[in-house]
């Protein structure tokens, strides 16, 4: 185990030499990676394009297998999602015939909770209240903006009451406005609730506005291939884009980002990183400078 993961505060959930193949036989997405993730803290989690996020993400969510390695969640094995865990994906994947109560109570009446119908609703209603919704509750999502229907699925994932939420690519849909109320909203409720978050993104402003950490993903073998303390350096999230050495902390990243990239002209099929990229790290594509 990396010694890193050994001398940090008893992690929440712990992963351990985690690698991925798709088929047998198959190059791995990402092989050998450590990664864990304090009570109360946010981790972002960046890296180009197809390096494996959302797969790895997927793995430590409980929904997928890894070919090798271990996940733990307070120390368990993780073998499907545990209770106090939710997830949170780019779409908001609301059922078009329940109204907003019903989408964001949808699953805690699973028998596997075991929640009391009243003790579900006072869920719910706290879950939206905490979102900004409780106005809107018997609205269906096709009458809802798309920042409103991904404040149903943020209430739906509040609902389980998580110690972790693990966020994939949640906001990218927004415009810059909504997606800035949502970074804002997700730092103070995961606060509010001293619950931790992981958040995969594309979007290097997000991950320096909202997280206390940053790990960044990628090389020919994907794998994690730095770290970022940013609470120590930044402060607190959620951070205003100007502040003090934020340009700085992003340059390097973005430097790290640039030497771990996987060139054009490599063949696709040596690295589960192939060059199809769509992380804007590219200096046009570079996120606005103040
Ligand atoms: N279900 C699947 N079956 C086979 N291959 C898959 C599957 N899901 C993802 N992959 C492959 O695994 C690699 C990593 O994909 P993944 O979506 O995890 O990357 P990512 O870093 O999240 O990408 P992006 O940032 O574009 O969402 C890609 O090459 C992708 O084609």
């Amino acid at each position: 185990m990396a010694t890193w993961i050994q001398t940090m505060p008893t992690p929440l959930l712990a992963a351990q030499g985690l690698a991925l193949s798709y088929r047998r036989g198959a190059p791995p997405v990402f092989t050998d990676v450590d990664l864990a993730v304090r009570p109360r803290e946010i981790v972002a989690l960046v890296g180009e394009s197809g390096c494996g996020k959302s797969s790895l993400l997927g793995l430590l969510a409980g929904l997928n297998a890894p070919s090798c390695g271990e996940i733990r969640f307070r120390d368990t094995p993780v073998r499907r999602t545990p209770g106090e865990i939710a997830v949170v994906f780019q779409d908001p994947c609301l059922l078009p015939w329940l109204s907003v109560e019903g989408n964001a109570g949808f699953g805690l009446g699973f028998r596997s909770l075991g929640l009391p119908h009243v003790e579900r609703r006072a869920r719910v209603a706290e879950a939206l209240a905490d979102v900004g919704l409780a106005e809107h509750a018997r609205r269906y999502p096709h009458q809802l903006s798309g920042g409103m229907a991904q404040r149903v699925a943020l209430a739906r994932a509040l609902g389980r009451r998580p110690a972790l939420i693990l966020l994939d690519e949640p906001f990218s849909a927004l415009d810059a406005i909504t997606r800035e109320a949502m970074q804002t909203l997700l730092t103070e409720l995961v606060h509010r609730h001293a619950s931790a978050a992981l958040l995969v993104t594309h979007d290097l402003d997000e991950a320096l506005r909202v997280s206390d950490r940053v790990l960044l993903m990628g090389g020919r073998s994907a794998g994690l291939v730095g770290e970022w303390e940013l609470l120590e350096t930044l402060g607190p999230a959620p951070r205003e884009r100007h502040l003090r050495g934020i340009l700085d902390l992003r340059a390097e990243i973005l430097d790290a980002l640039t030497r771990h990239r996987v060139p054009a002209a490599s063949d696709p099929s040596a690295s589960p990183c192939h060059a199809a990229s769509g992380f804007s790290f590219d200096p046009i594509a570079l996120p606005e400078t103040p």
